[in-house]
């Protein structure tokens, strides 16, 4: 037998109208992005008879490869059968439901639920329903980070109970990706207070348990094992306490079952499809406990947002507007531990280098020096940029120089705007530039008293008044230019004639200057070279 044939019951979806079988919800798109399917969603949480009823959503994920869909088909025996007792089903049968097989290439993609919701009675009456959702396995070879986070975010934050599969153990590295990834979910969560606990139950199943003589199978053994792995003690360095106390605070209720290995059949065999004869009599005993320690109806957990119960037909509006957090740009991306903590190194020594910059910048130009000529200050910038973007080089970094190669573009960017504000502070320190507005008002004035003396004694005394006129004009001007200088007050208007002086100089009294600077320059050259005859 094929190890790769899909051993899903294959119940079809027949028009509109599911039938049992997984539905895929999400589905992973081009570019590593995700697409809740709207038709199905409403397809298996409006159907009549549930949509107004409160919600049991009991979701599987982990790693991927670890027996997810498997056990989430025991799960599907469980609700469905009509004798609790003997739920198990018969030695033969092989196990259907959701896809799973052997084999070391990922099978599930996306969020599934399976079609059928179970109705099941509360202790107090009241009727549920109770849906269970498959999930795509994490760190697998083509899903980034990213994918992996919001699968598990997304999980996490639309159901009531989240199994955490792990293989052998709970180790560290499980804990710190548990804590990016729940992270990412609290992120998402509007409303929140920091202080409320977002998610509800998470279950660690911690698979192929080997060491039963020091923990045994099952919850008491989990227990023991889950108090020593989020012990939070002052001894520990603050970086375990943190992601202990982050995972805490996410959850409402944690608990650990630790279940044993099915057996080499289970795991290693090809032609093994699931029956119950073929699993070890350890591990079935250990279903027979775990299983209704979470689905029978005393254990029920209904599904709360913000405090409240809610209904399949409000489950629905939350994961349309779940998914789109997901799908939009408002959330930081997460990053593998490396690509972080290399951007933390680079991000560090850029910061270095501005500083480095920026001293030695303010050594040169600082509030205290004297203005520099521009060619000067310019010739010192370029010296000190080469030595912080130097000082950045050398640093020690990871990542690798193709990833510093943007730190060194963004450093450049930095520092070569960090000039542009020195040049213009060195300029603002010139007063031949900070002078120009008065001299030329004044030069105007000057100008104007001139030619009005010229044109009364030629008798033409109307354009005489008119050139007094001007010269008052100017007067008027200089004096208020003054007056702002020296009060502090609008400077709106200090700006506006400090733009009238420019036009002036730019479009009359700099052309009549430099013109006039060319004349006296060729007249000095033809005196200074004699002529031939
Ligand atoms: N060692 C071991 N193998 C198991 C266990 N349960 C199931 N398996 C085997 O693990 C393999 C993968 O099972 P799946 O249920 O498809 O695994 P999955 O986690 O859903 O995998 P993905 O969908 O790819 O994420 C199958 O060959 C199962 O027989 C277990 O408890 N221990
Ligand atoms: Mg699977």
């Amino acid at each position: 037998m094929d190890p790769s044939a899909n051993r899903t019951s294959g119940i079809a979806v027949t028009g509109s109208k599911l039938r049992d079988a997984p539905v895929q919800i999400v589905k992973s798109g081009e570019n590593h992005t995700f697409e809740l399917d709207e038709e199905k969603l409403e397809g298996v949480l409006l159907q009549p008879e549930i949509q107004n009823k409160k919600v049991v959503v009991v979701s599987v994920a982990g790693a991927f490869r670890k027996g997810k869909s498997f056990l989430l088909n025991f799960f599907l025996r469980y609700l469905s059968a009509k004798d609790a007792s003997d739920w198990l089903g018969e030695e033969n049968l092989p196990l259907d439901g959701f896809s799973w097989r052997g084999g070391s290439e990922r099978e599930t993609t996306g969020i599934l639920f399976w079609s059928k919701p179970f109705l099941c009675k509360l202790p107090n009456g009241e009727e549920v329903a109770v849906l269970l959702m498959d999930t795509q396995g994490a760190f697998d070879s083509e899903s980034t980070v990213r994918d992996c986070a919001t699968v598990f975010a997304l999980s996490t934050m639309v159901s009531s109970v989240q199994v955490f599969n792990l293989s052998q153990n709970i180790q560290e590295d499980d804990l710190q990706h548990l804590q990016l990834f729940t992270e990412y979910g609290r992120l998402a969560l509007e409303a929140n207070d920091n202080e409320s606990k977002p998610f509800q139950v998470l279950e660690f199943l911690v698979r192929d348990w080997s060491f039963p003589y020091e923990s045994a199978y099952g919850e008491k053994g989990g227990l023991k094992i889950l108090e020593r792995r989020l012990q939070i003690s002052d001894k520990q360095h603050p970086e375990l306490q943190q992601i202990r106390k982050h995972i805490k605070s996410c959850f409402s209720k944690i608990s650990c079952f630790l279940m044993p290995h099915p057996g080499l059949r289970v795991a290693t065999h090809p032609q093994f499809d699931g029956k119950l004869n073929d699993i070890e009599s350890d591990f079935k005993e250990q279903l027979r406990t775990f299983v209704p320690g979470l689905l029978s109806a005393e254990n029920l957990v209904v599904k709360e947002i913000n405090g409240q119960q809610i209904t399949c037909r409000e489950l629905v509006e939350y994961f349309k507007a779940y998914i789109k957090i997901y799908q939009g740009e408002e959330l930081p991306e997460p990053k593998s531990m490396l690509q972080a903590t290399a951007e933390a190194n680079n991000l560090s020594a850029v910061s270095g280098a501005k500083i480095l910059y920026n001293r030695e910048m303010e050594e040169v130009c600082g509030g205290d020096k004297p203005y520099l000529h521009e060619s000067r200050l310019e010739a010192e910038h370029r010296q000190i940029k080469e030595k912080s973007l130097n000082h950045f080089r050398s640093a020690r970094k990871m990542g690798g120089p193709e990833f510093s190669k943007a730190f060194a573009e963004q450093l450049e960017v930095e520092v070569d705007e960090q000039y542009e504000n020195f040049r213009k502070h060195n300029e603002s320190k010139n007063i031949f530039s900070a002078a120009r507005t008065p001299a030329v008002l004044f030069t105007m004035m000057m100008l104007s008293y001139i030619l009005a003396g010229l044109f009364n004694v030629i008798g033409l005394e109307s354009v005489a008044s008119l050139l007094n006129f001007v010269l008052f004009v100017f007067l008027i001007l200089l004096c208020t230019w003054l007056y702002v200088h020296y009060s502090g007050d609008h400077p709106n208007i200090a700006i506006q004639i400090d733009q009238i002086v420019g036009q002036i100089w730019n479009n009359f009294l700099a052309p009549v200057y430099a013109h006039l600077m060319q004349q006296g320059t060729q007249l000095a050259v033809r005196r200074a070279v004699p002529k031939r005859d």
